[in-house]
């Protein structure tokens, strides 16, 4: 048994009567104390069997941690306990033992092979560099939300493409009777749809069902939850809607947002009290997720005593922020907290680069969550050390090969091919190649002077006269052009390489630099199981907790991130941050570097956000119009306020009146004071 007791809050969630129950759990609340203890009083006091019971959870991890809790408290067998993956896959075996038996599950790795297998033997030349990792997210996405290919856009990549890839990759599975881990959520909502009797048998095995983490729920998953709970609606779910952060995964808070329409009637309630974070973390975190608009309105409150302020440091860039972060985790450690507490947080892996450069030089041990792509592994590392490397070598083939049409010099295949066939030095044959034109003999000629030219300049010179005067960045702009996607990430990629490189003397010193940091990330997972630091995306953060952690480039561009235009997407990149910022349990770190690339940075707007709570408006609230004076709020009704004024009553844009109503409060303040003096 627990030996904590349950909350007040969790104590009403735990004992509802059955019916269809929403739990909206904030971080740190107890969503699994609650989820075990719930199965527990449902078997105890409501007369529940265990085998009608199925815990659905979203991660291995979460499953099995909650199947170990349940039966350490219980030791009582019987209640189901899995992932959707886990629990439809069953179903799937069981309705056809032999169509889905293990052998015929393509692994995840296994399921890229096949599509690079594809694609390559479609020879669209080599014009979507990130193929596979565009093309595998567009197939899940378009798979969790049930939208059949022809109707489906995938941004970033031809729908022609993508369609004659995925059409092939359907083939071979049939061809080879496989499937792999998206079919088994589709194909088991068709296997219920579609036949009455499974259906009705897994509505009287499963009478009782209970998820955990429901705002990650898709549609797929969704729409099986629909059919397995039509007959009853004993659903108990537990989520957090200001931690949904899966949208581009096909994640829809909305389910969670809908669950009452869905399901009506439906008994709700919030558990709002922190066990994790100090109240000064917590403080930063409401006041930033306040600002939100699509969401339960719920503060959280801290169950601890309060803590030491949250800390926000300003540095000069990427490299001083690494050495101050280092520095303060060093300083943590020789206190005595084990570096397993601490954990530095990033928007995208990119940031980690600094880091694990500066990691290297104090043997600090780390891991690191996600599977990262160094620099020395992208696509665009191997063009700029082709450039590099050509400079000193001009007769090598492969790298000369690598480069001639990036950027574009119009340099046709064909004439590649003949001038290879000729053997000898490359550049010299397409200079005397028939089939080339006055034109493109000329771009070569200007390549060789370019080349010449980088030889002459050191490694910090020649990454900026690649990117400007060879025109590559232009070209990384035409490529994301020709993709219709943001050239801010190539770009961005671009410069964190340009930066990665003014460190080192020469082309060879950086490459065993960008080759040793690649292989410190591939060791990090070694460190699983000791005392190491984590380094991890915000995504990747979700569900851990740390004594300390240190939420590092905290710029406007970085999070929210570029590409987040839209106010959904900016609410979605304030989820995340607030994800991060809710991991610290006794201490927090935010760190804004004033410049990137070599140029000023502007912090991000969810800096004064946490900061600063949100100012909302109620009756009888004072503001200052700048034409009608001081007025006094009488009604609110959506963006409009209705205010008196002295001379009548006027209607003003609320935000108008957020603005305003600051400076009347402060005049109110001070105006206060002085009635107190006098
Ligand atoms: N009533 C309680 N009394 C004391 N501690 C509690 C209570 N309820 C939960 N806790 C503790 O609070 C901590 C956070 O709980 P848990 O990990 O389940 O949070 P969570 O809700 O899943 O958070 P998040 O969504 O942020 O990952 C755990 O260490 C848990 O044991």
């Amino acid at each position: 048994m627990e030996t904590k007791q349950l909350n007040s809050n969790q104590k009403q969630a735990v004992e509802m009567p059955l019916g269809a129950t929403m739990v909206i759990a904030g971080p740190g609340s107890g969503k699994t104390f609650v989820i075990t203890e719930r199965v527990r009083y449902m078997i105890s006091h409501l007369q529940c069997q265990p085998q009608h019971i199925l815990v659905i959870t979203f991660t291995k991890a979460a499953a099995e941690e909650m199947k170990g809790r349940y039966l350490k408290a219980t030791h009582q067998t019987g209640v189901t306990f899995g992932t959707f993956h886990s629990v439809f896959y069953r179903m799937l075996r069981k309705a056809d033992p032999n169509r889905y038996a293990l052998e015929r599950l393509i692994s995840e790795d296994k399921k890229r092979q096949v599509i690079e297998k594809i694609y390559q033997g479609m020879d669209t030349g080599d014009a979507y560099e990130d193929f596979i990792e565009v093309f595998l997210g567009h197939l899940t996405l378009m798979t969790n939300q049930l939208i059949q290919p022809k109707y489906y856009n995938p941004d970033g990549i031809s729908k022609e493409v993508f369609l004659k890839v995925f059409n092939s990759y359907e083939q071979y599975k049939e061809r080879h009777g496989l499937f792999d881990f998206d079919d088994m959520l589709v194909h088991t909502y068709y296997l219920l749809r579609n036949d009455p009797h499974i259906l009705t048998f897994y509505q009287s095995k499963y009478k009782h069902i209970l998820i955990d983490e429901f705002q990650d729920i898709n549609c797929v998953q969704f729409e099986i939850i629909k059919l397995l709970s039509s007959r009853h609606t004993d659903l108990f779910v537990v989520g957090d809607d200001d931690q949904s952060i899966y949208q581009f995964r096909g994640a829809k808070p909305e389910f969670l947002l809908s669950f009452e329409e869905y399901f009506n009637p439906v008994q709700k309630i919030i558990l709002d009290v922190n066990y994790r974070s100090t109240p000064n973390i917590l403080r930063y975190s409401n006041s930033l997720i306040g600002y939100n608009i699509n969401r339960y309105e719920k503060i959280m409150h801290a169950a601890h005593i309060e803590g030491d302020k949250p800390i926000v440091t300003y540095c000069e860039d990427a490299k001083e922020q690494a050495s101050l972060v280092l520095k303060e985790i060093l300083k943590l450690n020789a206190a005595g907290l084990p570096l397993k507490e601490c954990a530095i947080i990033y928007r995208t892996n990119i940031q980690a680069r600094p880091l694990i450069e500066a990691l290297r030089t104090v043997q600090i041990p780390f891991i690191i969550k996600d599977a990262m792509v160094t620099l020395y592994d992208q696509w665009m590392t191997k063009d700029i050390l082709a450039y590099l490397h050509l400079a000193y070598n001009i007769e090598d083939s492969e790298r000369l090969l690598q480069i001639i049409n990036r950027p574009t010099r119009y340099i046709s295949k064909l004439a590649l091919e003949d001038a290879r066939k000729k053997g000898g030095n490359l550049l010299k044959n397409l200079l005397e190649s028939d089939l080339l034109s006055r034109l493109q003999k000329d771009r070569i000629e200007e390549l060789i002077f370019n080349l010449q030219r980088l030889k002459t300049l050191t490694l910090k010179e020649a990454i900026p006269y690649i990117r400007h005067t060879i025109g590559y960045e232009k070209y990384l702009i035409e490529y994301a052009a020709y993709r219709k996607i943001p050239s801010e990430g190539l770009v961005n990629m671009l410069l964190e390489l340009e930066d990665s490189a003014r460190e080192y003397a020469c082309v060879e010193e950086w490459e065993e630099a960008l080759y040793a940091i690649s292989m410190s990330v591939k060791q990090s997972s070694r460190q699983k199981g000791h005392d190491a630091l984590t380094l991890t995306t915000m995504h990747s953060a979700k569900g851990l907790e740390f004594g300390a952690v240190f939420i590092i480039d905290i710029l406007d561009g970085v999070i929210p991130h570029s590409k987040s235009l839209s106010d959904t997407q900016v609410e979605e990149e304030r989820r995340l941050f607030y994800v991060a910022l809710t991991r610290a349990k006794e201490r927090l770190y935010l760190y804004i570097p004033k410049n990137r690339y070599q140029k000023k940075a502007e912090s991000s707007p969810f800096i004064l956000e946490t900061l600063t709570p949100k100012i909302t408006l109620k009756e009888g609230d004072c503001i200052k119009h700048k034409m009608y004076g001081q007025g006094k709020v009488v009604k609110l009704d959506g963006s409009k306020a209705f205010i008196r004024f002295k001379n009548g009553q006027k209607v003003v844009d609320y935000m108008y009146c957020i603005k305003h109503h600051l400076l009347s409060r402060e005049e109110k303040n001070e105006s206060s004071k002085d009635k107190q003096k006098r």
